[in-house]
């Protein structure tokens, strides 16, 4: 006898970095207005969905020891969610597979959750648009509308607000991951605190930023990278000061702390540099490990979905 057995909806979702945060003052629902310019990074999470008879979560990779299983993480969260929505039981077995660092500054846990929207958009042929999407992805969080869309897109509101910005040619980046993670608020009322007792300076306008993405050169972009959280994940850890150095001292055009960090983003010249950025700054003993990529590349996307027949 012939019995379908699903195979797993497969999505890819990449990792994030800003290459512009410029934070505005706190607002009275308890988020900053931001003005961020993000860019998709090829390094990435897979999740693998199966319809199950309950809600499940599994974790794989170095750090899957520190991510939540259960209702905490935003996987569940964006299933319950999604299923609420559309009126459907979320019962389906999820496993991430995590190569993006966990609070790490890279939006790991928005990259997942919007792996769930886009699987079980599938799974359950649901053909939600990409503003039903998004609405529900910003309901999960601040990242999670951009790990939808990947690319190159200016950030306005708390984040979710998204444009995309014309950027030619892929840039190279080394990723220096540290040892522990910085929690997201905690970061941001870093900042608050600095700014409380003094006027740590804030970023400008990004105007000549996307004159050299739309130019595509790595050169022009390096002077122009910046972020108003790294002088509170700096104060939070301070060895990410060495670590920024050791980046530049490797051959990197320009260092930056990713979002709320730790991790340290390093834009190279090209292919070629990122790899001997990459062999000097693991030597360096100033971060945990070190991860090559590119960017920008799409957002979360379907990679395989099939059924096969097993007699
Ligand atoms: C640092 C960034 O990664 C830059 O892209 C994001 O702003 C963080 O986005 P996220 O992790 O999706 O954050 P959310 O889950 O939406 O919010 C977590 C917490 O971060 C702080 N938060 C976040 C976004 C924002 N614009 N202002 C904030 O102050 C708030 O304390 C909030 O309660
Ligand atoms: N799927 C998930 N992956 C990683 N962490 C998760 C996940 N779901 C919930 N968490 C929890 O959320 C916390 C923040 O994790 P995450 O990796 O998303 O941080 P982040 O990448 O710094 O976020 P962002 O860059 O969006 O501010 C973790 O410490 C973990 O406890």
């Amino acid at each position: 006898m012939l019995s379908v057995v699903p195979t797993p909806v497969v999505v890819r979702a990449p990792s994030k970095v800003n290459l512009h945060l410029a934070v505005g003052d706190l607002r009275p629902d308890g988020f900053h207005e931001l003005t961020t310019v993000f860019q998709a990074l090829s390094l990435s999470d897979e999740l693998s969905v199966i319809p199950a008879t309950s809600l499940s979560v599994r974790v794989r990779g170095d750090d899957a020891k520190v991510v939540p299983t259960d209702s905490r993480n935003l996987v569940w969260k964006a299933a319950v969610l999604l299923g609420r929505r559309v009126g459907r039981e979320p019962s389906v077995e999820i496993t991430i597979d995590k190569g993006i660092p966990v609070a790490g500054g890279m939006a790991g846990g928005s990259a997942d959750a919007a792996a769930t929207l886009v699987a079980l958009n599938a799974m359950w042929h649901l053909e939600l648009s990409r503003d039903e999407l998004d609405e529900v992805a910003a309901e999960l969080g601040s990242d999670v509308p951009f790990s939808l869309h990947g690319g190159t897109a200016v950030g306005t509101g708390r984040g979710e607000k998204l444009l995309p910005v014309l950027s030619r040619n892929s840039f190279h980046w080394v990723l220096a991951l540290a040892k522990g993670g910085l929690q997201t608020p905690a970061v941001y009322n870093e900042l608050d605190e600095l700014r409380a007792k003094g006027s740590p300076p804030r970023l400008g306008g990004t105007e000549d930023l996307m004159h050299a993405l739309t130019s595509g050169d790595a050169r022009a972009l390096a002077p122009l990278l910046g972020n108003d959280l790294q002088a509170a994940a700096v104060s939070l850890m301070p060895q990410l000061r060495r670590t920024l150095r050791a980046g530049v001292t490797a051959g990197a055009l320009a260092g930056i702390v990713s979002g709320s960090g730790p991790t340290c983003a390093f834009l190279c010249a090209d292919a070629d540099a990122a790899v001997s950025v990459s062999a000097e700054l693991s030597g360096a003993g100033v971060c945990r490990t070190v991860r090559v990529a590119s960017g920008p590349v799409p957002g979360a996307r379907v990679v395989t979905s099939e059924s096969i027949g097993f007699s």
